[in-house]
């Protein structure tokens, strides 16, 4: 399968940002699978759809009348902003191949708990996307993968090692999302050496407090946290959190790091200067980023590589930098990617395995019991 076809990769994260369409040529599959971007572009949400959003997400203000809905009103939201894409950078719908859609998370519990099973739910349905972009559309990524006992999580990994594996160099890829995520790939690794994990709390929580205590979206290249100093209080106790002692496989997302976390934070040490805030809230995700390869990887890493929109907050590339000096760190851009749209990029990857019938989880990171065909697939007819 050398024929080179044209594909949409489309990503809503964690952060609610808005929703990252890529247009890439693929050919190929698995290590041959090569791709070339050659559009990219981001569309925000209305407030009133993230508002729903977040209802969804919130335990008391749920229900499974706003769930059927805001699965089919995200699909008709997807499907129009690649319409509009469409229309912006002039591409016409016959051109294209397929359509790859990781969709809206709603609600991740990546283990049994009590009267709760492993799921993870996606919403932003694949038929109404394929029904309005009149084309193949593959979504729904990460069941296959719990289905086989894995967390559904994290799902980029095969990605990033198709595209970043190399002979020589040992590579870490950190992408600081809502949620920050990694994929460490040794030199001359396959595909079962490689680790990776969400390392915790990405831009979610500086975020969140950046729109409370400054009323700005975020922290635009980090230089409010960058002002301010560490309170040893507030990061003793949220350095305390149980998620950064375990051991991979791990995923994590909004039920643990979302709103509700940042809130009890910011009424707890409310009585501190925001500034000192935002820097203690940063330092508390680069220290995360950090010790997830000093004292989880525990291998040398010859480059570490940002991505996600956290990439553009330099005084967190800054940080790292400086507390991991016998690494080369850069940004995707360096790479030739934008560090904003890999996500996207990554399920094009993805669901190009799918439709040739090929795996694409990676039971390190997961945890899955094998290799699976990841993802449903709406054919539009
Ligand atoms: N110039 C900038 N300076 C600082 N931070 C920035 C900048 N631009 C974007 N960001 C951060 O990046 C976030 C968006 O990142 P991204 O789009 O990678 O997240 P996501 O894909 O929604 O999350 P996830 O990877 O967890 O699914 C913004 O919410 C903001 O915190
Ligand atoms: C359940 C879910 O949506 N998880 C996201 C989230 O955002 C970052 C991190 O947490 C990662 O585990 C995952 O996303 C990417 C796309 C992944 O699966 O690799």
């Amino acid at each position: 399968m050398k024929m080179k076809k044209l594909a949409i990769g489309l990503m809503s994260g964690t952060s609610l940002d808005g929703i990252d369409i890529i247009l890439a040529e693929i050919s190929g599959v698995s290590l041959e699978t090569k791709v070339k971007v050659l559009k990219e572009k981001t569309y925000p949400f209305k407030d009133s759809v993230v508002q729903k959003i977040k209802d969804a997400m919130d335990d008391q203000l749920s229900s499974s009348k706003l769930i059927s809905s805001l699965n089919v009103e995200l699909g008709y939201v997807f499907g129009e902003a690649i319409l509009t894409f469409y229309k912006d950078e002039n591409i016409d719908f016959k051109d294209i191949s397929f359509i790859a859609s990781h969709g809206q998370t709603i609600y991740h519990i990546p283990n049994d708990e009590d009267q709760l099973f492993r799921s993870s739910l996606q919403l932003g349905e694949g038929s109404i996307i394929s029904e309005l972009c009149k084309t193949t559309v593959i979504s729904n990524f990460r069941l296959a993968d719990i289905a086989s006992g894995g967390q559904g999580a994290p799902l980029v990994p095969y990605a990033d090692y198709i595209l970043f594996s190399d002979l020589h160099i040992s590579r870490a890829i950190h992408n600081i999302g809502g949620i920050a995520n990694m994929t460490f790939i040794p030199k001359l690794a396959t595909l079962d050496d490689v680790i990776a994990f969400d390392s915790g709390p990405g831009n979610m929580m500086i975020d969140k407090a950046c729109q409370l205590l400054y009323q700005k979206r975020y922290d635009d290249q980090g230089d409010i946290s960058r002002s301010g100093k560490i309170i040893k209080e507030m990061y003793d106790h949220m350095m305390k959190h149980p998620y950064y002692k375990l051991n991979y496989p791990k995923s994590t997302g909004r039920e643990a790091f979302g709103d509700k976390y940042t809130l009890d934070l910011l009424n707890q040490f409310y009585m501190h200067e925001p500034k000192d805030i935002m820097h203690t809230l940063s330092m508390v995700v680069i220290d995360s980023i950090v010790d997830s390869y000093k004292k989880i990887i525990k291998k040398p890493i010859d480059e570490l590589i940002l991505c996600g929109g956290g990439a553009l907050n330099l005084f967190i590339k800054e940080e790292i930098a400086k507390k991991m000096k016998e690494t080369k760190v850069s940004v995707l851009e360096d790479y030739g990617y934008s560090s904003q749209y890999k996500e996207a990029l990554a399920f094009i990857i993805l669901g190009n395995q799918t439709l040739n019938h090929l795996p694409s989880n990676v039971k390190s990171a997961t945890g899955a019991k094998d290799y699976k065909i990841l993802g449903q697939i709406n054919y539009y007819r």
